[in-house]
């Protein structure tokens, strides 16, 4: 069988401990094993299951490092991205990851059961019916932010522990310029090509919305 490493994600996040380096291992084993009965990433995107979908993921560290006992929800976490790579990387920080599709999250919870991640609790909800309050709000790949905004308005916790005030973290690429004009929302732009040398990184941003 293909064995993929993820010696990418030991270049750019060097402190790992063995477990969380184990737990990142096991993640290709995983995923190729669901995403054969339940396709949850590209199926050809399989081999690049570190560079696009992990480390991807983990481009919200380099712009935020989350504190212990903050809460960070994932609105449309399909197969559990960005949610699972950090939920990894950040095992004191607890992280709530929804989708509105049933199997997406069964998917994520038996991946999150196989890693025995403690920190993680996977719901098959929409955003728009959550009630819980959270530090941050992160996704990858759902929406435009105009449509997002008020799925998720009024969902943030008021007193921000972290060096950046609580708010919206969310994996985007191409240009942007529009999306946010018309969101009207003011947002930062953390270009991902400023931490990860891979042309993968070129176009992508981490786009930061403080509330
Ligand atoms: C293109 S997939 C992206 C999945 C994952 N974030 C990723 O990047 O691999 C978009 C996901 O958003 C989910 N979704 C769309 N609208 C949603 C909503 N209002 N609440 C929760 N999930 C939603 C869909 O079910 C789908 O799984």
């Amino acid at each position: 069988m293909l064995e993929v490493k993820p010696d990418i994600i030991l270049k750019y996040f060097t402190n790992l401990t063995e477990k969380q380096i184990a737990q990142f291992e096991q993640l290709f084993e995983l995923y190729s094993f669901w995403n054969a009965q339940i396709n949850v990433i590209s199926r050809k995107d399989i081999e690049e299951l570190y560079e696009r979908h992990v480390l991807h993921s983990l481009g919200i560290a380099k712009v935020c490092t989350f504190k212990p006992g903050e809460d960070v929800l994932d609105v449309g976490t399909g197969g559990g991205f960005p949610g699972i790579p950090l939920a990894i990387l950040f095992p004191e920080t607890n992280f709530h990851l929804v989708d509105s599709i049933g199997k997406k999250i069964k998917v994520v919870k038996e991946v999150a059961s196989a890693l025995g991640l403690e920190n993680l609790q996977a719901d098959h909800l929409r955003a728009e019916q959550i009630k819980n309050k959270y530090n941050f709000i992160v996704s990858r790949a759902v929406t435009r932010l105009g449509e997002f905004y008020p799925w998720i308005q009024g969902k943030f916790k008021k007193e921000s522990i972290n060096a950046i005030p609580n708010g919206i973290l969310y994996l985007k690429g191409g240009d942007l310029a529009e999306e946010i004009k018309e969101s009207k929302l003011k947002a930062e732009l953390y270009p991902l090509s400023a931490y990860f040398e891979e042309d993968f990184f070129e176009t992508k941003y981490v786009v930061y919305v403080p509330q």
